[in-house]
């Protein structure tokens, strides 16, 4: 429980991020708590016709909900299947005599992309029809095309609206299902076969280290060169410095360069999706029921807002957060949003109110009385009378803060806290959710109307775009010698500064807000960090964290040999980012893995000390050594091959005249073997595939439906040759789930192993003992190799 001190004010086990699908056992008459009535009545959070109903939907089951992930086409293509094929199937189901109502969409959530399912757990393992409904829903999430994720939770992604070239950052991401929704819209450009290339970036961020590993795991389902994880307090979030754009003042012919150095990275989008106390969740954590008191929300106010105002601080002008939390209790959500709007200025709360017409909800509160102990003492309406209540002695003890209280109702009502968001579960049988949506105004520039040469800001004309470089808060820069320690004095000195360091009122307490200025280490280059050079590692300044023990990022070197063995191996195109490949120890040698990023992430490695930063992960991992004595016996040239998931993201870059094609008979036989040899295949994917060089080859499979298989859309898999066989280097469960799809049912030479398997202890649990390894089939590929099915890359 997060309660005052211990785990869970800091990532730990808060009653919201326990394990989403693990619920307490509780009877329904169980579910009261006289505290959580006495608070909300108080609070007034509903007029009291509604209560009776709020109370009853509290103690009601909540429905399955889930989302069809993936960027638009391949969502697009599944969400069809269920429309047109389960839910017609499941229509008319009566079970035990009722009927069962199939699932159906949920109307506000866009493009009919979210599903909710009102089925009790038996009739999912009993009725035949949802039992084969239930079966696909489990495959396709195992694989990642569906997420199972509460309805609520889907809204605040919604609400940042990120596009494909936006600066993103989920300050408290873990586990992942917001960031998955993050990384969706910033890939909302891929097509079916190929991922594309975002020149945005999103950061996903938690400060509990075992929670950014299943954030790393769920967002390997949506591999990007656009994603980091860093393990961070965000409160404290590190300031991360990037090589400011060369601008340049068009004047006649000539250009004039103001910038060459750093300036801090700010954001377009943030999300601060914050720990709270979860009382919005009582219908699937049912142990709040017990245990729920005001002081949950009280104890995590100061952390909550902390991370707001350190969000506010990493925002572009122009830019959006959005604050959300699954608590009802205002001292956690409105308490900390006017705190926040008060602290920091040129920010607003935005009117959200149309942006998903069906949604229901209630306006944000404006009154409201925290409790001053845990037996609810909501008497105080003003931190005044609360400690005027007091004896002197005692006051200056007072662990209470002024901002658990409302503004003053002009105030309130002048920082528009009804643009807030109340989302209560009677409403759309949904958990409880609250949610803000805050912009910061953006920077006063006059565009002329019909300017040939771009915008003009404070009365000079610049080139486009002008990026993050903020012109006001240089010139503030300049005038104030205090600020940020900096009085760059020449246009060409001008760096951007962390506006936190404007603004020390409510800075967090830690050097961290302060951006460093530029030292010469971090400006120029050094002999390693040159274009020429073999190895680019990740920049060391100071401040790094010798407690931190990930391995460092290195780039490769453009014409690193293995680098340069798979570009011709893979005949890959001229405009192949051969700059933002990298790998995972501080020598930079290809051993195992390699990833790709894209610009921004490789600028944020080479700039910024990852350890400071606390780097998990960065990009898509992308190539693999094809690990065992056959690949090194095939004498392929090279010996790295793509991974399967990171094939859409090289796709645009491999020549189309280098990937062979094939038919879905030729699919089967890869599906049924693990080593099929060559001269099994049908004549023309036989002579094109024959004369190839041992090593990676990439086929794509045509979309075609023939008797007992459909294959909907093209598909491109990357597969290994050797000598006299080829096999497909897709995971396991993955190449089951296309199996299904495509053939309708499990045919690979795994799930027949698997029923064997069970076959045999089967007959040898009856016939007491005999040697079941004898009769197991080990897989052995024809060339005499050992057995490498691959396995999913870690
Ligand atoms: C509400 S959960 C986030 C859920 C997540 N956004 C999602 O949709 O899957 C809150 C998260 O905040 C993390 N957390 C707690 N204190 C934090 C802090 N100071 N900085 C960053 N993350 C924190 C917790 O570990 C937890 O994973």
């Amino acid at each position: 429980m997060a309660r005052g001190k211990g785990k869970g004010r800091r990532g730990g086990k808060t009653p919201q991020n326990r394990d989403t699908y693990k619920v307490d056992i509780i009877e329904k008459e169980d579910m009261h708590n006289e505290k959580f009535e006495k608070y909300y009545k108080a609070q007034k959070i509903l007029p009291e016709c509604e209560w009776e109903s709020f109370m009853e939907s509290m103690r009601g089951p909540l429905p399955t909900t889930f989302r069809v992930t993936g960027s638009r086409q391949t969502a697009a293509l599944l969400n069809e299947t269920i429309q047109e094929t389960h839910v017609p199937h499941l229509a008319g189901v009566v079970f035990e005599g009722e009927p069962v109502a199939p699932p159906k969409q949920i109307s506000w959530y866009p493009d009919g992309l979210a599903w909710q399912l009102n089925v009790e757990k038996k009739v999912l393992r009993k009725s035949p029809e949802f039992k084969k409904f239930h079966n696909f829903l489990v495959f396709e999430t195992e694989v990642g095309n569906i997420s199972r994720q509460e309805a609520v939770s889907m809204l605040p992604p919604l609400f940042l609206e990120v596009q494909p070239h936006h600066r993103v950052i989920d300050m408290c991401a873990a586990p992942g299902s917001k960031t998955a929704q993050l990384l969706e819209a910033l890939h909302a450009h891929d097509t079916i076969t190929a991922s594309s290339f975002p020149s945005g970036l999103l950061i996903a961020n938690d400060s509990d280290n075992k929670r950014t590993h299943m954030l790393i795991h769920q967002s390997s389902r949506l591999p990007s060169p656009a994603l980091m994880v860093t393990n961070h307090d965000a409160s404290i979030y590190p300031a991360i410095k990037i090589p400011s754009e060369q601008i340049a003042f068009p004047s006649g012919t000539k250009t004039r360069v103001i910038s060459k150095k750093q300036h801090q990275l700010l954001f377009d989008r943030i999300l601060c999706d914050v720990p709270c106390s979860g009382d919005g969740t009582l219908r699937k954590n049912l142990g709040i029921w017990k245990s729920w008191t005001p002081m949950d929300g009280n104890g995590l106010h100061g952390l909550q807002l902390r991370i707001l105002q350190r969000a506010m601080r990493m925002l572009k002008k122009g830019g959006r957060i959005v604050y959300s939390t699954c608590s009802l209790n205002p001292v956690e959500n409105e308490a900390v949003v006017a705190a926040a709007l008060k602290s920091i200025p040129d920010f607003q709360l935005a009117d959200m109110s149309n942006h998903l017409p069906s949604l229901q909800f209630r306006p944000g509160m404006t009154t409201w009385t925290p409790s001053v102990d845990r037996s609810v003492v909501v008497d105080y309406s003003t931190y005044h009378d609360f400690i005027q209540s007091l004896p002197e002695s005692k006051r200056a003890d007072s662990k209470l803060l002024q901002s658990y209280w409302p503004p003053p109702p002009d105030e309130a009502e002048s920082l528009r806290l009804t643009r807030c968001m109340r989302i209560y579960p009677h409403l759309q049988d949904t958990g409880g959710f609250f949610v803000a949506v805050l912009e910061r105004k953006p920077s006063p520039v006059r565009v002329q109307p019909h300017s040939p040469n771009g915008p003009i800001v404070e009365g000079k004309r610049v080139a486009e775009p002008i990026e993050e470089l903020d012109m006001t808060e240089q010139k503030k820069l300049k005038l104030d010698p205090e600020v940020g320690r900096a009085t760059p004095t020449t246009e060409s000195d001008l760096i951007e500064i962390d506006d936190a360091a404007a603004d020390d009122s409510v800075a967090p307490p830690s050097e961290e807000n302060v951006t460093e200025l530029p030292t010469t280490e971090m400006t120029t280059p050094s002999a390693e960090d040159t274009p020429t050079s073999k190895k680019r590692g990740s920049a060391k300044t100071k401040g790094s964290d010798i407690h931190f023990k990930e391995n460092p990022y290195t780039f490769l070197s453009p014409d690193d040999p293995v680098l340069q063995a798979c570009i011709l191996q893979l005949n890959l195109s001229q405009d192949f980012p051969a700059t933002n490949m990298l790998v995972r120890n501080p020598t930079g040698d290809t051993i195992r893995s390699v990833w790709l990023t894209n610009d921004i992430v490789r600028q944020i490695i080479e700039n910024n000390d990852y350890t400071r930063m606390r780097l998990m992960t960065a990009g898509s991992k992308v190539m693999a050594k094809q690990e065992g004595a056959a690949a090194k016996r095939d004498g392929a040239a090279s010996q790295f091959r793509i991974l399967s998931e990171g094939l859409p993201a090289m796709l645009p870059y491999i020549k189309p005249e280098t990937i062979l094609t094939a038919d879905v008979v030729s699919l089967k036989i890869l599906m049924e073997n693990y080593y099929p040899v060559l001269s099994g295949f049908p004549g023309p994917f036989r002579s094109a595939i024959e004369p190839k060089a041992a090593g990676c080859i990439i086929v794509k499979f045509e979309k075609s439906q023939i008797e007992g298989s459909s294959l909907a859309h093209d598909l491109v898999l990357p597969i290994w040759k050797s000598n006299v066989s080829i096999t497909l280097m897709i995971e396991k469960k993955a190449k089951s789930a296309l199996s299904s799809r495509v053939f309708g049912e499990d045919i690979t030479t795994a799930a027949r192993e698997a029923a064997q398997k069970k076959r045999d202890t089967l007959a040898i649990s009856e016939s007491a003992g005999q040697g079941a390894e004898e009769i197991i089939s080990t897989g052995t590929p024809p060339d005499g190799g050992e057995p490498a099915e691959p396995t999913k890359d870690v």
